[in-house]
C-alpha cells in the first residue's frame, strides 16, 4: 500500500527550519559515526585522529534570518565575500576556505549548478527515503522545493552578473594550491618511502650475500682476513643500519604527521563539503573522504607492512650482526689459542695444500693427457672414420653437384651437338643436292661435250679421210738419201743425176742414151730432209689406226737405198716404225676419255717366200706361217703377237726381232736385207661412250732390195733369194696394176707379202710406199727403175677407204650404229669401188687421180721383168 500522506499543511518557515537542522544533524552524526568507524578499522587511534567535535547544534536566534533569504540577499547585493547561509557552518572559517577553492577551481556557475544537482538529489533522497520515513519530511519538501526554486533564480541572476572578483578567485587558488602541494609531498614522502625500503632489501640481500660467502670461505688465513674485515664491513654495515633505521623512524614519524596533515585536511575538506553542500552534500564528500580515506589507509597499511618487514629484516641483521660478533668472539679466541703456532700449521697447512694442489695438478695433468689421448684415439678412429665420411660425402656431393652441372651442360651439349648435327645434315643434304645438280650438270656438260666431241671426232675423221682420199690412198713419197761414204768422191755430188726439182718432183739426168725425166710423187724428200719431215708425211695415217682403219707403209727402193734408215732409223733417229708407235701411244692416250685402247704387236719376216715369226727365236723351216683370211681380215695363224703399252717394250720387241731376222750380205751391200720385214701393230679401241669397237692394223713394212738380177750377180741361193723377192714385189706390182685397172680379179694370193698385205692395200685401207732412191750416178739405172715402179703404184686409185668398226654394219663408217663388229676386209677379187669405198653419209667417191695415168698404162710404159720394169 502507498503511504498515505497527511493533507499537505501551510508551509511553515520555522517548521522547515527545524526539520532541516534536524536532519542535518542526524546527517551530521552519522557521517561521524561513519568516520569513527572507518578509522576504528583503519586501526588509527582516536587520539591520533582525533575528529573535532561540532559545535552542539543551537537553535536560530529570532533575528537571523531565513537561510534562503540571505542568501540570495547576499548575492543580490554583490558583495565581495561570499554569500553566507545564515544559519552556523559545520565547519566555520574552512568551510568558508573550501568553498572559495572550489569556486576558484571550477568556477561559480558550475558551483552553483553543482550544488544545484546536489540539492535536487538530496531533495529526491529525502522524498524517497527520510521523507517517507518522517512524517514531517512531508511537510519539509515544499520548503526545499521552494528553495530549489530560489536556488535557480539565484543562479539565473549569479549568471546575469559579473564575475566573481580576481582577489575571491586568488585566494581560491591559493588554497588549492596548498593543497596540490600537500598531496604532491605526501606523494613524495611516499615514493622516497618506497625508495628507501627498496634500498633497504638491496641492501639486505646484499649482506645475506656477504654473510654467505664469509661462511663459505674455508681457509683460515683468509678467513682470519675475511673476519676482521667482515667484522668492520658488519660493524660498518651496523651503523649504516642504525643510521637507516633512525632515518626510517624519522620518515615514518614524518609519514605519520603526513598522514595526520592529510587526514585533517580530509575532514576539513569534510567539513568544508558538509558546510557547502549544506548537509546533502556530506555524503557525496564523506564518499569521496572514504575513497581517500581508504586509499591512503591502504598505502599507509602498505607502509607498515614494509615498515614492519624492514623492522623484522632489521631483527635479523640485528642477530646475524650478533652471530657474527659471537663467531667473531670465537674466532678470535681460537686465534688467540692458536696463535704461538699459527705460522708453522699455515705454513704446514700451506704445504700440503701445495702439495694438494700439486697433486691436483698433477691429476688435472693426467686427465687431461688422457683425455688428449682419448681424443686422438677417438679422433684417430672414429672421428677421424667420421671426418672421412664427411668428407667423403662431402665430396661425393660436390661430385654428384658436378656431374649434375655436367649432365645438365652435357644434355646441353647433347641439344646443341642434335642442333648441329641437324645443321650439319641440312647442310650435307643441301650439299648433296647441290652436289648432285652439279653433278648432273657436269654430267649433262660432259655427255654435251662428249656428243659434241664426237660430232668434231666424225667431222675431223671426215675431213681427215677426205684429205687422205684427196691425197690418195695408196700415196707414194719419194726420199733420196744422201751420198753414203763410198759414194762420195771428187765431183760426185756435182755428178748426181738425181735431183729434186720440187717438193713433189724428182728429176732424173739424161744417162746411158736416156733423156731425162721427171717423176711426181706425193712428196719428194730431198736427202737433207730428215726422219721428221718424213713422217710429218705418213702421221695422218697413223691417226687413221686408230680411227680402225688398216694402213700399210712400206719402203721399197733398191738394196743400200735407205729403207732400213727410214723405217727403222739408226740409234737417236729413230724412223717411222717407233715414231709411229710412240705417235699411236700419245693418241691413244690422249682418247683415253673415250677410248680404252689396246696394242699388239707382231714381227715376222718373209723370206724366200716364207713367212719367219722373229718374236720366236731360232725359228725353222718347220715353223713357217702361212697367212690366212679370217673374221678380222688377214692373219697368219701361229703367229705371236704381244700386248705393248709403252715405247720401251716396243723397243724390246723390235731388238729382238731384229736379232732373229735372217740377214746376209750381198755383193751390192753387205747389210741389204734379203727379206722383207713386216712390223704389224694391232689396234683395238672401245669407245666409253657406247662400246663401240674400232680395230686397226699398221703395217710397217722394210721391203727388201728392189735390184734387178743382172745387177746383182747372185748365183746358187742368192740367186733364189732373189727370185723370191722379185717374185713378191712383182706380185706387189701385180696387185697394184689390178687395182689400177679395177680389175675384178686382184692376184693378191700370188706372194706371201701381197696375200698379207690384202686387207691393207684394198678399199678399206690406206697406204704409202716411200720409194728410197739412192743420189748415186752408179745406182741411177735402179733408181730409175724404182721410180718408175713407185709412180705406177700412185696411180692405183683404192677408192674410199672404210674403217673396222663393231658399228659398222657393211655400210657406217662413223662411231655409232651397230655394235656388230663386221670383218673389214673385202672378200678377194670384190675391191671395186662400189664395195670398197666408205660409206660416210653424203660423201661421194672423189678421184684423186685426175691426170695422172693408169696404173696399167704406166705399168705397161715401165721396163723391166715381171711387169715391174725389171
Ligand atoms: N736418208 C738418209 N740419210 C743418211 N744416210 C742414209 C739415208 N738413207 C740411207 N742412208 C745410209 O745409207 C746406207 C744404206 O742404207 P740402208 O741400209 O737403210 O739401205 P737399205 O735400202 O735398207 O739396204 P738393204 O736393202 O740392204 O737393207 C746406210 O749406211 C745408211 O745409213
Amino acid at each position: 500500500m502507498p503511504p498515505q500522506f497527511k493533507k499537505p499543511l501551510e508551509y511553515d518557515p520555522a517548521l522547515a527550519q527545524q526539520t532541516l537542522q534536524k536532519s542535518y544533524a542526524n546527517s551530521d552524526a552519522a557521517i561521524v559515526a561513519k568516520k569513527r568507524s572507518l578509522l576504528a578499522e583503519l586501526g588509527l587511534a582516536d587520539e591520533e585522529y582525533e575528529l573535532e567535535d561540532e559545535d552542539e547544534e543551537e537553535p536560530l536566534d529570532e533575528d537571523e534570518e531565513p537561510l534562503l533569504v540571505n542568501r540570495a540577499h547576499n548575492h543580490i547585493n554583490g558583495q565581495a565575500s561570499l554569500p553566507s547561509y545564515g544559519y552556523r557552518d559545520l565547519f566555520g572559517k574552512e568551510m568558508e576556505s573550501r568553498r572559495r577553492q572550489i569556486i576558484d577551481v571550477k568556477g561559480y556557475d558550475q558551483y552553483l549548478v553543482d550544488l544545484l544537482e546536489r540539492s535536487q538529489e538530496q531533495l529526491q533522497a529525502l522524498r524517497s527515503e527520510q521523507g517517507l520515513q518522517c512524517p514531517g519530511n512531508v511537510e519539509v519538501i515544499p520548503a526545499l522545493q521552494h528553495e530549489l526554486k530560489a536556488l535557480h533564480e539565484e543562479l539565473k541572476q549569479l549568471r546575469s552578473q559579473q564575475p566573481p572578483s580576481p582577489d575571491t578567485i586568488d585566494v581560491s587558488r591559493g588554497a588549492s594550491s596548498d593543497l596540490v602541494q600537500q598531496v604532491t609531498m605526501l606523494q613524495r614522502q611516499l615514493t622516497s618511502r618506497d625508495s628507501k625500503l627498496r634500498e633497504m632489501e638491496s641492501e639486505t640481500a646484499r649482506l645475506k650475500a656477504l654473510l654467505a660467502d664469509k661462511k663459505g670461505t674455508s681457509d683460515i688465513a683468509t678467513r682470519r682476513s675475511d673476519t676482521d674485515g667482515m667484522v668492520e664491513e658488519l660493524q660498518q654495515e651496523l651503523a649504516e643500519v642504525k643510521a637507516r633505521e633512525a632515518q626510517y623512524q624519522q620518515q615514518l614519524a614524518k609519514a605519520r604527521s603526513d598522514l595526520a596533515a592529510a587526514e585533517a585536511n580530509a575532514r576539513a575538506q569534510q567539513a568544508m563539503l558538509a558546510a557547502e553542500s549544506q548537509g546533502d552534500q556530506v555524503a557525496a564528500l564523506q564518499r569521496q573522504l572514504m575513497a581517500l580515506s581508504e586509499e591512503r589507509n591502504g598505502q599507509v597499511a602498505d607502509l607498515e607492512a614494509e615498515l614492519r618487514q624492514k623492522q623484522v629484516q632489521i631483527q635479523q641483521l640485528q642477530s646475524t650482526k650478533s652471530d657474527a660478533l659471537a663467531a667473531m668472539k670465537e674466532m678470535k679466541s681460537r686465534m688467540s689459542l692458536m696463535k704461538p703456532d699459527t705460522d708453522a700449521t699455515t705454513r704446514v697447512q700451506l704445504q700440503r695444500m701445495q702439495a694438494q694442489l700439486d697433486e691436483l695438478h698433477a691429476m688435472r695433468e693426467g686427465v687431461l693427457e688422457e683425455l688428449v689421448a682419448f681424443q686422438s684415439e677417438i679422433f684417430s678412429d672414429k672421428t677421424l672414420t667420421q671426418m672421412t665420411r664427411m668428407v667423403r660425402d662431402r665430396e661425393i656431393s660436390r661430385v654428384r653437384t658436378a656431374q649434375s652441372d655436367l649432365r645438365n651442360k652435357l644434355s646441353d651439349m647433347e641439344s646443341r651437338l642434335r642442333d648441329a648435327r641437324d645443321e650439319v645434315q641440312a647442310v650435307r643434304q643441301e650439299a648433296e643436292q647441290t652436289s648432285r645438280i652439279r653433278e648432273l650438270e657436269a654430267q649433262g656438260q660432259i655427255a654435251h661435250y662428249r656428243e659434241k666431241w664426237r660430232v668434231e671426232f666424225d667431222k675431223r675423221r671426215k675431213l681427215h679421210n677426205t684429205v687422205l682420199e684427196l691425197k690418195g690412198n695408196i700415196r707414194v713419197l719419194c726420199r733420196v738419201r744422201p751420198l753414203v761414204d763410198k759414194e762420195r768422191g771428187a765431183g760426185a755430188e756435182g755428178a748426181m743425176p738425181i735431183k729434186c726439182v720440187s717438193e713433189e718432183m724428182l728429176r732424173v739426168a739424161a744417162m746411158e742414151n736416156k733423156a731425162e725425166k721427171d717423176f711426181e710423187f706425193d712428196r719428194v724428200l730431198a736427202p737433207d730432209e730428215g726422219q721428221d719431215k718424213l713422217y710429218d708425211e705418213v702421221a695422218a695415217l697413223i691417226t687413221s689406226v686408230l680411227d680402225g682403219f688398216n694402213v700399210a707403209i712400206m719402203a721399197y727402193g733398191q738394196t743400200g737405198s735407205g729403207k732400213t734408215f727410214t723405217m727403222e732409223g739408226p740409234e737417236g733417229n729413230p724412223g717411222v716404225n717407233l715414231r709411229a708407235l710412240a705417235d699411236l701411244f700419245k693418241l691413244a692416250e690422249e682418247r683415253s676419255a673415250v677410248f680404252t685402247t689396246t696394242f699388239s704387236a707382231s714381227v715376222l719376216e718373209i723370206y724366200n717366200e716364207q713367212i719367219y715369226d722373229l718374236l720366236v727365236s731360232g725359228a725353222q723351216d718347220g715353223d713357217k706361217l702361212d697367212v690366212k683370211q679370217g673374221s678380222d681380215g688377214m692373219y697368219v695363224p701361229g703367229l705371236k703377237l704381244e700386248e705393248v703399252h709403252n715405247m720401251g717394250e716396243v723397243t724390246a720387241m723390235i731388238s729382238r726381232g731384229k736379232s732373229n731376222r735372217s740377214t746376209f750380205a750381198t755383193n751390192m751391200n753387205e747389210h741389204s736385207s734379203r727379206s722383207h720385214l713386216v712390223l704389224s701393230v694391232y689396234v683395238n679401241c672401245v669407245s666409253k661412250l657406247n662400246g663401240t669397237a674400232l680395230r686397226g692394223k699398221l703395217h710397217l713394212i722394210d721391203l727388201a732390195g728392189s735390184e734387178r738380177l743382172s745387177r746383182t750377180g747372185a748365183q746358187g741361193d742368192r740367186l733364189k733369194e732373189a727370185q723370191a723377192i722379185n717374185k713378191s714385189l712383182s706380185a706387189l706390182g701385180d696387185v697394184i696394176q689390178a687395182l689400177q685397172q679395177r680389175n675384178a680379179h686382184i692376184p693378191y694370193r700370188n706372194s706371201k707379202l701381197t696375200r698379207l698385205l690384202e686387207d691393207s692395200l684394198g678399199g678399206n685401207s690406206k697406204c704409202v710406199m716411200i720409194v728410197n732412191v739412192s743420189p748415186a750416178a752408179e745406182n741411177v739405172s735402179e733408181t730409175k727403175c724404182s721410180l718408175e715402179f713407185a709412180s705406177r703404184a700412185r696411180k692405183v686409185e683404192l677408192g674410199r677407204a672404210r674403217a673396222n668398226s663393231s658399228a659398222d654394219n657393211g655400210g657406217s663408217g662413223g662411231l655409232t650404229g651397230s655394235t656388230s663388229f663386221t670383218p673389214s676386209p673385202a672378200p678377194s677379187g670384190r675391191t671395186t669401188p662400189a664395195s670398197g669405198r666408205a660409206t660416210i653419209a653424203g660423201e661421194s667417191s672423189i678421184s684423186r687421180v685426175g691426170s695422172r695415168e693408169t696404173m696399167t698404162s704406166q705399168m705397161r710404159r715401165s721396163s723391166g721383168p715381171s711387169g715391174m720394169g725389171r
